[in-house]
């Protein structure tokens, strides 16, 4: 099958490449032309495991194309998919701007019947918004009668994974009220959808919110159980044995209860914040997601806050060593990062910061720009030297097994302040180390 893709981002050009590789012809098509440009030479906008073979084999197979030109874009496909970015405004809802602008350059260019189908994450109500404007682009032309479908098709895919999750998706949702539509989207994801029936077909209105649902959900929980782990710390309680007693009940389950020190993202942030506003908007008082965004919000502070317990007014002119900045563990993806307000939170003390991260140097090199309180060090053990203490913001796997006598012998205050509740409590207490975590004994 024919399809374009509007976005080469994280979701866009993981979608592309992996329809690509089924077996689809499918055209990329992205606003900015360096990174049109860069794509074709193969070199990745992000990191993301597995992406740099899938999109460069498929782009040398012929499958996989990019462009910048959007009018080509329009007339390749029979589907073409919505996949472009949508922020968050002021008052936290979505902005829609660049979602409108394709539609606008759909209809402006459209000649023949397409499903057009939104993968970015939109409010309740914005397919009917993409409708609203490629009609009106068609009546303008007096080309009214071309026939046209707009679909929800939600992406749930996990930066970090997003190869394998957009290769073995555990469901897909399909928003419809087209029979005609729900067919081509059946042929579409018919590869995707062999081992047993993952398609789950609803309405339109219905598909935009199972989004925000899941998002939702997940940052509750997660909301959840980083406010327990602040109670299990003040009653002298293990948040980690309590989540492994919890985890046990198949009704709770293991997954999204890690206590930390809060999540961050592209999407669990905007997206808790975007359903408050659509809440607002509709008379409903959304008490528990504002609740959700505001213990997130608290919980971002908590390593810092640990660290001034520690050092007090001595903070200033001390050097911290900082491992993980991205806002999870494989992406170099750094948007709305707990290491950010960490480091800023830090500078704000006066304190100095030597940083490594095995993805994100770069994107932090960018941030940031060149600063006389920030180091970035060339691997985990070079940010330790001439560090007073040791901070951890991402739960990267090189830094699960840590050589602790290094750590001990290099830094002048054996002590790490742990976010991600990494390491076993007796065994940095056999090395000699002061261990502070989140929500647990030290
Ligand atoms: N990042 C994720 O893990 C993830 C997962 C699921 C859903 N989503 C949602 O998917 C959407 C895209 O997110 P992302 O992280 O891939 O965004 P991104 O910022 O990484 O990429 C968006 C891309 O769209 C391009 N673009 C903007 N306007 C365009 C236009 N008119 N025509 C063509 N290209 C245009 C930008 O240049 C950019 O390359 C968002 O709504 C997001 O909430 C993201
Ligand atoms: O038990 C947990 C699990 C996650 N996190 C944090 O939560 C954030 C988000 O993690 P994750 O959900 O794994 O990454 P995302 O790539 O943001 O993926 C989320 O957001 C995407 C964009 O909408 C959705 O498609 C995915 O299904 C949804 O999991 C990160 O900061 C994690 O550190 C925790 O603190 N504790």
């Amino acid at each position: 099958m024919k399809i374009t893709v509007f976005g080469v981002g994280y979701v866009g050009l993981v979608q592309a490449a992996v329809l690509a590789e089924s077996g689809h012809d499918v055209l990329c098509v992205d606003i900015d032309v360096d990174k049109v440009e860069r794509l074709k030479q193969g070199v990745m906008p992000i990191y993301e495991p597995g992406l740099e073979r899938l999109v460069n084999e498929n782009h040398e197979a012929g499958r996989l194309h990019f462009t910048a030109d959007s009018v080509a874009g329009v007339w390749h496909g029979q589907v073409l998919f919505i996949a472009v970015g949508t922020p968050p405004e002021e008052d936290g809802s979505a902005d829609l701007k660049y979602v409108l602008a394709v539609a606008r350059t759909i209809g402006a260019a459209m000649d023949s019947s397409k499903v057009v189908v939104s993968k970015s994450t939109v409010p309740v109500g914005t397919c009917d918004r993409i409708r609203g404007a490629i009609e009106a682009e068609l009546t303008e032309r007096g080309v009214a009668g071309i026939d046209f479908h707009v679909v929800s098709n939600p992406e749930f895919l996990k930066e970090g994974s997003a190869v394998p999750d957009c290769m073995k998706p555990d469901r897909i949702v399909v928003g419809t009220d087209s029979d005609e539509a729900e067919i081509v989207m059946r042929e579409l994801y018919a590869p995707f959808n062999r081992n047993h029936e993952k398609m789950i077909v609803m309405d339109v209105r219905s598909a935009e919110l199972t989004k925000y649902a899941a998002n939702c959900m997940l940052a509750t929980k997660i909301s959840f159980m980083n406010e327990l782990a602040n109670i299990a710390d003040r009653l002298g309680a293990d948040i980690e044995q309590v989540r492994v007693g919890i985890g046990s009940d198949p009704r709770i389950g293991y997954d999204f209860i890690y206590p930390g020190i809060g999540y961050g993202g592209s999407c669990f942030p905007k997206d808790v914040r975007a359903l408050i506003r659509t809440a607002e908007q509709a008379d409903v008082d959304p008490q528990i997601l504002r609740a959700v965004d505001r213990r997130n919000e608290r919980q971002k502070r908590v390593l810092f806050d640990l660290i001034v317990g520690h050092f007090g007014a001595q903070l200033a002119g001390k050097t911290i060593a900082l491992w993980g900045l991205s806002f999870k563990p494989n992406t170099s993806d750094m948007r709305e990062a707990p290491a950010r307000v960490l480091l800023e939170s830090l500078w704000h003390a006066g304190a100095s910061v030597r940083a490594y991260d095995p993805h994100a140097m770069e994107e932090c090199r960018k941030i940031y720009g060149e600063r006389d309180d920030l180091t970035l060090c060339p691997t985990k053990e070079a940010a330790l030297q001439g560090a007073d203490a040791l901070a951890i913001a991402t739960e990267w796997k090189s830094f699960r097994a840590p050589s602790f006598e290094l750590i001990r012998e290099t830094l002048a205050n054996p002590i790490i302040f742990d976010g991600r509740n990494l390491y076993n409590l007796n065994t940095v207490a056999r090395y000699g180390l002061k261990y502070r975590s989140i929500g647990r004994p030290g």
